[in-house]
C-alpha cells in the first residue's frame, strides 16, 4: 500500500536521506529502525507531506504522492502519532480524539474499549493528562482519523514500563486486526512480537531488511547499524 523510492530529503543545505526505499504492504507492520539522527523521522515526515523530498517517490495505493500536502496524504489513508505527544492543551480527551475523527471502524467506544483509562479521563483537559495517558490519546486519536497506514515514531519513548506494555499491548491488538502499521522504535525486544519486517537505515538508506528472528541471528547487525 505504501512504496517509497529512491527518496531523498534534507533541510536546507543539508541532505538526510540519499536512496531511502521502503514498501509496506496490506496487514503487514514493518519498524524502521536504525540509530540516532540516521534519517528515520526524515523519512516519515517525507512520507507525510511535513517535508517536501527533492527525489524518488512515493505511492500510496500506486498513486504518486510526492510532495503533495499532508492533508491529503491523511486523506489518502496515513495517520501519523508524531513523534512528542502532542494534543490540543486546551481541550479536553473527547475534544482532542473527536477534533480529527473521521467516519470508519475505529470510533469513540472503539478506542474507550483499546484505552479504558482515556474513557474514564475524558471530561479532563489534555494538558493535565500524564504523559502515558498523553501517549495513548494521541494513539487513539490517530486511529480515529481511520487510517488504511498507521505510523508511530517513537510512541513509546519516555513512558514508564507499564504504559509501554499498554501501547504494545495495543498494537498486537491492532495487528491480530490486520491493520497496516509502521514503528518507528527503540526496543527490539517488543518491537519482536508485532513486526513482520525490519527496515535499517544508515545514513538515510534502507540497509537491510529482515524479520525480528533474522535480525536476532545476525548480532553483527546490531552491533554495526543498531549500537547495540
Ligand atoms: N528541522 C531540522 N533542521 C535541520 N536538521 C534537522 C532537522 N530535523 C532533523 N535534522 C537532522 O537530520 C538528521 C536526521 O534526523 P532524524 O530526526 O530524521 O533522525 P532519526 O533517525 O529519526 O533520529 P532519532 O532516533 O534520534 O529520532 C539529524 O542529523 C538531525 O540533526
Amino acid at each position: 500500500m505504501l512504496e517509497v523510492r529512491g527518496l531523498q530529503a534534507g533541510y536546507g543545505l543539508s541532505q538526510v536521506l540519499f536512496d531511502m526505499h521502503l514498501s509496506i504492504e496490506q496487514g503487514q507492520v514493518v519498524s524502521l529502525i536504525g540509530r540516532n539522527g540516521m534519517g528515520k523521522t526524515t523519512t516519515v515526515k517525507s512520507i507525510m507531506g511535513l517535508l517536501k523530498p527533492s527525489a524518488g517517490s512515493v505511492l500510496i495505493h500506486g498513486r504518486e504522492m510526492r510532495g503533495a500536502p499532508s492533508y491529503r496524504i491523511a486523506q489518502a489513508g496515513l495517520g501519523l502519532v508524531p513523534e512528542g505527544r502532542r494534543g490540543f492543551a486546551s481541550l479536553s480527551v473527547r475534544e482532542n480524539l473527536l477534533a480529527t475523527a473521521t467516519r470508519g471502524k475505529w470510533d469513540l467506544a472503539r478506542v474507550y474499549q483499546l484505552f479504558p483509562r482515556l474513557q474514564e479521563r475524558q471530561d479532563q483537559l489534555s494538558k493535565t493528562l500524564s504523559g502515558g495517558e498523553q501517549q495513548m490519546m494521541v494513539v487513539a486519536r490517530a486511529l480515529l482519523t481511520n487510517p488504511q497506514l498507521l505510523i508511530l515514531d517513537e510512541a513509546t519513548e519516555g513512558l514508564a514500563p507499564i504504559i509501554r506494555e499498554t501501547i504494545w499491548s495495543c498494537l498486537a491488538s491492532l495487528k491480530a486486526e490486520g491493520e497496516t502499521i509502521l514503528v518507528i522504535d527503540k526496543n527490539l525486544k517488543e518491537m519482536a512480537r508485532v513486526v513482520d519486517c525490519h527496515h535499517i537505515i544508515e545514513k538515510g538508506r534502507q540497509v537491510w531488511s529482515g524479520t525480528p528472528a533474522q535480525l536476532a541471528q545476525a548480532p553483527q547487525l546490531s552491533q554495526r547499524y543498531l549500537g547495540v
